[in-house]
């Protein structure tokens, strides 16, 4: 409690020195002027502080928590808290539906749902890691444990997660609730496909399991369910043996055709590569990038891209089309967190010289500030801003029509970066599985900036790319914002086992539907 209270204190003295700064340049400049167009001045002077302040309070109570080894007791407590909960919301009689009780603006996603002001909230406090087992290859873990913390455990003792999204924030709920991909999904899957079991607690207070083999049609269902079908409470995920380094092939590329064949051929290549990802700078120009994991790293080539003051990775990608093909030796937990930094490219719009050495030399060991905290003070202002002239969009479409869809993107929006990575569907039950009954290699393309097409208008293109996906058999993420209709979205994802699922566990009353969550409609 004292820690609290000390953490509350040094925020709020924090806070007085950019209000004074920022009550400065409005008496010059005008308020609109310096929220969007001078917003470093808030990032620089107050969130990055408190970035690292909220870092280190976490960083110590997790020491606390681990020191005192008190996490696997605790979990069975926290769980029946979480039952009471439920329970007490059944003996109310309720009329609201429920949902979990983390604030919006703490999430990694672009919005914060409406919902969190009118639904029953269920707070879960499970934010641990609970056991490592490295026998059966796998670890338990709570989920709101993040992967900036699993990294931090797991990889000192030689192990890692199989598919390890990259922000350091995202948490376990929230990749397993929704979906989690990393460039060696085109090897393992997407985060569902490396998770062995999930314990739930359902709408009526008990507590189920669920594998493969115990209640395989929930846990099918659990996966892109957002939260309406119960409230996961942990998770069982597969672990494997990490390396030191990431061995890292640098492949420029500069024709159009070559970025999708090129990137289709290492993708395939499964055994060889490990990791596959590709960064595509305009039409006709990519850094097609494969990696291994090795003990063996020559020593002139070893970057250790993660350290503050080194370049933003996708700008150090980006000076490979001019200097050729090379390779490098990354350490692994930088590899994982490469894009943790410049918050894959969106912090240039933020910090505009942040990549200058001076700034990382200085300031860098500050960033990046905080997603949560960005979201939480970003005002009205910015929010419209990010909404009519930003884009963030992740598609997830068949590899065999990457090329139509890299079209279909240029012309509608015509942005770069774009993130290119693969991942491997397999032919299994649930929301999202491929069209027929076969495993498909598919890619994720992820958009995150400013389109320069003049014609861009950010409900007409995004509802134009959504229907090409849609044509083409594939999925949008759902993290973002989705233009598409109720019925547009239950043509995009299967809901034959999840509406029989949400019948038998009588959610209905309980838990509002996946559309509901997240369309456009239903975030601010
Ligand atoms: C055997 C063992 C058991 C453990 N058991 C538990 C446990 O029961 N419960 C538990 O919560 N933790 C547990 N931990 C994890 C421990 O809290 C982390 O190892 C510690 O928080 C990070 O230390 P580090 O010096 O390796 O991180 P660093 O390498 O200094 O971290 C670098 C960066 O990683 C990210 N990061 C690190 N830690 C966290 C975090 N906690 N959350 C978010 N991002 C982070 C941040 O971006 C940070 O800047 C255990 C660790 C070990 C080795
Ligand atoms: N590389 C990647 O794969 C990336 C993935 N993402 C996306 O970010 C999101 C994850 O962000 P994060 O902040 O971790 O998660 P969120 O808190 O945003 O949670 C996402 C959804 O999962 C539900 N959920 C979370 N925990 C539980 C739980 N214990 N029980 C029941 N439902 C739960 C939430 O329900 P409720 O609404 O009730 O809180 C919410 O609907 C995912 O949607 C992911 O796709 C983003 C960036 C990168
Ligand atoms: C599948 C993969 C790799 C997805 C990566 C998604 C990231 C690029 C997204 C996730 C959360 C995200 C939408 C976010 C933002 C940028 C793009 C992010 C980081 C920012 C920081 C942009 C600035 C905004 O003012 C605001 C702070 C609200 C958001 C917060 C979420």
């Amino acid at each position: 409690m004292d820690t609290e209270l000390s953490f509350n204190v040094l925020m709020s003295g924090l806070a007085a020195l950019p209000v004074i700064s920022v009550l400065f340049l409005i008496q010059f400049k005008g308020i609109e002027y310096v929220i969007v167009k001078q917003r470093w001045i808030f990032v620089c002077l107050f969130l990055l502080p408190l970035s690292a302040v909220y870092d280190v309070y976490y960083f110590m109570r997790n020491w606390v928590v681990f020191r005192m080894s008190s996490a696997p007791k605790l979990h069975a407590e926290r769980v029946q808290d979480i039952q009471s909960q439920v329970k007490k919301w059944k003996s109310d009689k309720s009329q609201q539906l429920m949902c979990t009780g983390r604030p919006g603006w703490q999430t990694i996603s672009l919005r914060v749902g409406k919902y969190k002001l009118t639904h029953r909230k269920i707070f879960i406090n499970l934010v641990d890691i609970l056991d490592i087992d490295t026998e059966r290859q796998t670890m338990k873990v709570e989920p709101l444990a993040t992967m900036g913390q699993i990294t931090a455990m797991l990889n000192p003792l030689g192990w890692t997660l199989p598919v390890l999204p990259e922000l350091d924030d995202l948490t376990v709920g929230g990749l397993i609730m929704g979906v989690g991909i990393e460039s060696s999904s085109h090897k393992y899957g997407l985060f569902q496909h490396v998770c062995v079991s999930f314990e739930l607690v359902l709408a009526d207070g008990s507590v189920a399991q669920c594998s493969k083999d115990e209640n395989p049609e929930l846990f099918y269902s659990v996966p892109w369910s957002y939260g309406t079908l119960g409230f996961l409470v942990s998770a069982e995920i597969k672990i494997v043996p990490a390396k030191q380094y990431v061995r890292l092939e640098y492949k420029p590329v500069h024709c159009f055709d070559d970025v999708s064949n090129v990137f289709a051929k290492c993708s395939k290549e499964a055994q060889e590569n490990e990791f596959v990802e590709g960064l595509m700078y305009s039409k006709d120009k990519a850094v097609i990038m494969t990696g291994q994991l090795t003990d063996q790293a020559e020593p002139a080539k070893i970057n250790a891209i993660g350290n503050f003051w080194k370049p933003w990775f996708f700008k150090h990608v980006e000076s490979f089309l001019k200097t050729g093909p090379a390779v490098e030796y990354i350490p692994l937990r930088h590899y994982y967190h490469r894009h943790s930094r410049s918050i894959f490219w969106e912090i240039q719009d933020i910090v505009p010289f942040g990549n200058h050495p001076i700034f990382r030399y200085l300031l860098g060991w500050l960033t990046p500030p905080k997603v949560s905290l960005l979201k939480l003070t970003q005002g009205e202002i910015i929010r419209e801003l990010y909404e009519k002239k930003h884009v963030v969009q992740d598609m997830l479409v068949p590899l065999k029509d990457m090329k139509s869809s890299l079209m279909c993107f240029h012309d509608e929006m015509e942005m770069y970066p774009l993130w290119l990575c693969p991942f491997v569907l397999p032919a299994l039950p649930g929301m999202v599985h491929p069209l027929g009954n076969q495993e498909e290699l598919f890619v994720d393309i992820g958009a995150y900036g400013n389109p320069k097409n003049p014609n861009f208008h950010f409900r007409d293109s995004t509802r134009k790319v959504e229907e090409h996906v849609r044509k083409v058999n594939g999925f949008q993420m759902l993290y973002a914002d989705s233009y598409m209709t109720r019925e547009e979205f239950r043509e995009m994802f299967d809901h034959s086992l999840y509406d029989k699922l949400r019948k038998n566990l009588k959610c209905e009353g309980a838990f509002p539907e996946v559309y509901d969550k997240i369309n456009k409609s239903a975030r601010h």
